[in-house]
């Protein structure tokens, strides 16, 4: 035998009132909807009949929403209004109708997050037939005929909820009715003043194209309440969508999700909804119009159908040539662009090869040589070289420079992949990781005298820094002013991390790590004496061993901690011993 679920009607209003949505504020979103549906509907049969919606707050505290829309018949009240999840404006099939904006028959619901009690007042275009209908928020209602009015429409009137009063203060109403109604079709008033602004500000007639900026700037500066920094207009035919992107002032945060302002056939649903841009247009903010794309019951996000992926993908296609086109036109307010907004950019570079040229040629990098696009680098030093992290390029930046190898700081976000796609965009491009070894072979010799009297220091140094892994070698090579460089390969650093990491982590997870251990030894790092430098001068023709280990070891500690090296307990140890035996020895 089948049974029916059984519904808790208090339990269900009270979900579909109160957690559905974010805010109580979208109470008089789905008041101006309703009102704005009807008017669509009795327009349908009377394509003459000119809507009116009127808002006022009377001296009780009761807010009313007038509307000479198509009214409903005592029938279509049971079936719609009080029918929870029957709507009237679905067609035969179930399929929402294009012309309007409900769909779902629970938009109403939402009044009783600040009324207890909702009353409709409503006179039927077709039959003429006036009812009052009083909902209450456990779910119970009354009908009662008449009284009967002037015109065909509807009244909703609500009374407000004890400790929601604010949510029905004129200010707040007329605010609220403002915000959600300016642009709508229709003549709108609160408390008998016109509120309704007429035109989407993007589809208003300016006298010239500077005219034209100048007013959609003022309204972004009013919606983003900053001045954007620029501003470009948007289409997606589709969608039947228009609007406008602002591009912010300010850098945007790329972890947070662009939320834009979205009108749905001109009235607004949300200024904070997301996945309208793809995910590295995040330094835009829009302000759309559309009529095709759906909503959810919330009205605060679009279903992720087809349509809105085609649509994302149209938006995100306008903002890239557009940039593409300042790149041409105006490099001047590009630059500024990308000066606050860098990250974005580059994030559109990972996977787009105009952008990637854009990025090349416009966007400037630290490097060794100074502040330049990687397209002046590379005509200067035809390979581009880079290090993977800042701490490598803060300790390498000098010396490489100093041998005349130029070096792009790759450590910043994007900035290594960016490099790396660049031979993608002109396969004559080079681009190579700063390599150690390579680095050591452009370091000059030093004089056979010279190795030879180095060669006890040398040994001493050797077992000195034997327990760290790591090799010693003599040099000589600019800037004098450094005395050792501490170089590491990257699949040493790679190894390095594996181990650390293995060591902290236990069962399945370690297991999975032993997989990835090195097939060969990596090279061992080396520490590089430069012996242009006075102190290493001095320190190769030491005699003393003890001094000798101590001295290494300290430099070894201090290279590690000044080229931002992770530092094993066994180099803490080494610094900390290092220093008080050179502290014992210059005090005695
Ligand atoms: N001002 C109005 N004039 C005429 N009918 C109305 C009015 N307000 C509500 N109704 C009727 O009540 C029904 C339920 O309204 P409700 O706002 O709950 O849902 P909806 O607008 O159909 O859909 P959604 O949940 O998507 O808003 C509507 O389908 C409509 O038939």
């Amino acid at each position: 035998m089948r049974h029916s679920f059984q519904v808790n009607l208090g339990g269900m209003v009270d979900l579909l009132s109160h957690h559905l949505y974010s805010s109580p504020r979208v109470y008089l979103r789905e008041l101006l909807q309703n009102a704005v549906d009807a008017i669509a509907a009795r327009r349908a049969d009377e394509p003459d009949a000119k809507g009116a919606i009127a808002i006022d707050v009377d001296d009780d505290g009761l807010l009313h929403c007038r509307d000479n829309g198509v009214g409903l018949t005592e029938a279509q009240v049971h079936e719609f209004l009080a029918t929870i999840g029957q709507s009237s404006k679905r067609d035969v099939l179930g399929f929402s109708r294009h012309d309007l904006i409900g769909q779902f028959g629970i938009g109403l619901l939402s009044c009783f997050m600040v009324a207890d009690e909702i009353e409709v007042h409503t006179r039927s275009a077709a039959t003429g037939e006036a009812v009052t209908w009083r909902g209450y928020a456990d779910g119970q209602y009354t009908l009662t005929p008449g009284p009967d009015r002037d015109e065909p429409g509807t009244t909703v009137t609500l009374r407000p909820r004890p400790g929601s009063n604010h949510w029905l203060d004129p200010r707040t109403v007329e605010e609220l009715a403002r915000e959600f109604g300016e642009f709508l079709p229709h003549a709108i008033t609160f408390a008998g003043k016109r509120i309704d602004t007429g035109g989407l500000p993007w589809e208003a007639e300016h006298p010239g194209e500077a005219d034209r900026r100048r007013a959609l700037v003022d309204y972004g500066a009013r919606i983003l309440k900053e001045d954007p920094l620029d501003v470009l207009e948007l289409s997606a035919p589709e969608a039947g969508l228009t609007g406008v992107a602002f591009v912010r002032a300010h850098p945007a945060n790329p972890a947070e999700a662009a939320r834009h302002r979205v009108y749905l056939k001109r009235m607004l649903i949300g200024d904070a909804v997301e996945g309208l841009l793809p995910e590295w247009g995040f330094f835009v903010r829009c302000v759309v119009n559309a009529t095709e794309l759906r909503p959810t019951a919330s009205r605060e996000k679009f279903f992720d159908d087809d349509l809105l992926a085609a649509t994302r993908e149209a938006l995100g296609a306008q903002i890239r040539q557009w940039l593409m086109t300042l790149a041409a036109v105006d490099p001047a307010r590009l630059a500024a662009l990308l000066r606050v907004h860098r990250s974005g950019v580059m994030a559109l570079a990972l996977h787009d090869d105009d952008a990637l040229r854009l990025v090349d040629r416009h966007i400037t990098f630290e490097t060794n040589m100074g502040r330049m696009t990687l397209d002046e680098f590379r005509r200067r030093h035809q390979v581009v070289r880079y290090t993977s992290s800042v701490d490598e390029y803060r300790q390498l930046a000098k010396v490489t420079a100093a041998q005349g190898i130029g070096l792009v700081n790759g450590g910043y976000v994007h900035a290594v992949e960016i490099i790396s796609r660049l031979p993608r965009m002109d396969p004559d491009v080079g681009v190579e990781r700063l390599d150690m070894n390579d680095l050591v072979t452009r370091f000059e010799e030093v004089d056979a005298d010279v190795a030879a009297a180095a060669r006890g220091f040398l040994d001493m140094a050797r077992a000195a820094l034997e327990p760290h892994g790591c090799e010693p070698v003599l040099r000589g090579f600019e800037p004098a002013g450094l005395s050792v460089l501490y170089l590491e390969s990257e699949d040493h650093r790679v190894a390095l991390d594996l181990t650390a990491t293995a060591e902290r982590s236990e069962g399945a997870w370690a297991a999975m790590l032993s997989m990835f251990e090195q097939p060969q030894e990596p090279s061992r790092p080396q520490l590089v004496f430069n012996h242009r430098n006075p102190l290493v001068k001095r320190m190769a023709t030491l005699d003393d061993p003890s001094l000798v280990v101590l001295a290494v070891e300290a430099l070894y500690a201090h290279s590690l901690l000044v080229g931002g090296h992770p530092l094993s307990s066994e180099a803490t140890a080494t610094l900390n011993r290092s220093f008080l035996g050179l502290l014992e020895r210059s005090i005695t």
